[in-house]
């Protein structure tokens, strides 16, 4: 099997590491946090997102933390929107790119951003078209496309279907999200093998969870599929706020471990990862949730 020779990691710590933690963050903390993993050779970083506060309150610094973030040239800065209100504030921010976020099952969808994937698709329509006038990438998540908390197992064609939709509607980058952590490789090998019949592998990324400790084995069958980009969240943070049991993120310094035993170039420096994991656990008054973080320390 021949794994790419380069990955792109997609540090997602600042926005969904931090979106669940209930004691707030400060905007200042945010900055650091951001800038040290810059700092680390990370060049796509999502550091915010525009949601509703009453919906996210973690998340109501975001434009502070935009605007205070010293930008290292090369990197992108990305948040996350659900709608026009929250591009219109990232573009005041001066994001570089912004995600946008559906699901492969209804009930999440519902849970999460209070409409059906239907009428999430129709909202991101407007989004889609004025980011593009800005200039503005748009990625997409495909949460829960293995499983969901509220509705199980989800079939690899309802995941081809709506990664071709999110496609066709003009994202350029399709995170495939294992929000739960249930996917074991096979299953996820099934669900990426399914829309590559109708994305190029070049634009998916592999978003997993490591609820159930798969994060790591469910990559590198990810890898194996041809996917070269990975998301990750520094010392394992993270969570959803709308999937009960949903743990961290697998820890950006665990990829990074693996991808440098696999030879798979990052431009990511371990010991500069290690000091933004450090800030941000001492930060929040706890120990990474990476082994590597826990094992180099
Ligand atoms: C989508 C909405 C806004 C719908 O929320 P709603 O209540 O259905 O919509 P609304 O349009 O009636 O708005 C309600 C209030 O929010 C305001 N509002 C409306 N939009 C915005 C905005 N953009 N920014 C700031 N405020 C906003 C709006 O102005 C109004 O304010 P009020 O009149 O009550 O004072 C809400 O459901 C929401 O914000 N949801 C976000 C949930 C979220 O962030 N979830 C976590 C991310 S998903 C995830 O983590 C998974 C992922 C992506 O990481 C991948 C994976 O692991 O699979």
């Amino acid at each position: 099997m021949i794994l790419p020779k380069s990955v792109k990691i997609v540090e997602v710590g600042p926005r969904d590491g931090l979106q669940n933690e209930s004691e707030a963050v400060s905007a200042q903390a945010k900055i650091h946090m951001v800038e040290l993993l810059a700092d680390a050779g990370l060049t796509a970083i999502e550091a915010a997102s525009f949601v509703s506060p009453k919906w996210v309150p973690q998340m109501a610094t975001s434009p502070e933390v935009l605007a205070g973030i010293k930008r290292s040239p090369g990197v992108t800065y990305s948040a996350l929107v659900p709608n026009i209100k929250g591009l219109e504030a990232a573009i005041e921010a001066g994001v570089d790119e912004i995600a946008v976020f559906s699901a492969a099952s209804e009930k999440f969808t519902q849970k999460n951003i209070n409409c059906s994937v239907a009428e999430s698709i129709e909202r991101f329509l407007p989004v889609v078209e004025l980011a593009k006038k800005h200039g503005i990438k748009v990625r997409t998540y495909l949460s829960t496309a293995v499983g969901c908390p509220y509705q199980g197992d989800i079939s690899p064609a309802t995941v081809k279907a709506l990664a071709k939709t999110l496609w066709d509607i003009g994202c350029y980058e399709i995170s495939l999200g294992d929000t739960v952590g249930v996917g074991t490789p096979r299953k996820i090998q099934a669900m990426i093998e399914a829309v590559k019949e109708v994305v190029p592998v070049s634009a998916l990324a592999a978003h997993f969870h490591d609820t159930y400790g798969q994060a790591l084995a469910n990559i590198y069958a990810a890898l194996e599929c041809g996917v070269s980009i990975v998301d990750s969240s520094v010392a394992g943070l993270g969570g959803c706020p709308y999937a009960k049991g949903a743990s961290g993120n697998v820890a950006t310094e665990d990829v990074l471990y693996m991808l440098n035993g696999l030879g798979i170039e990052t431009g990511v420096d371990m010991d500069k990862l290690l000091l933004a994991s450090k800030f941000i656990s001492q930060e929040l008054g706890r120990i990474p949730a990476s082994k590597v973080a826990c094992a180099l320390s």
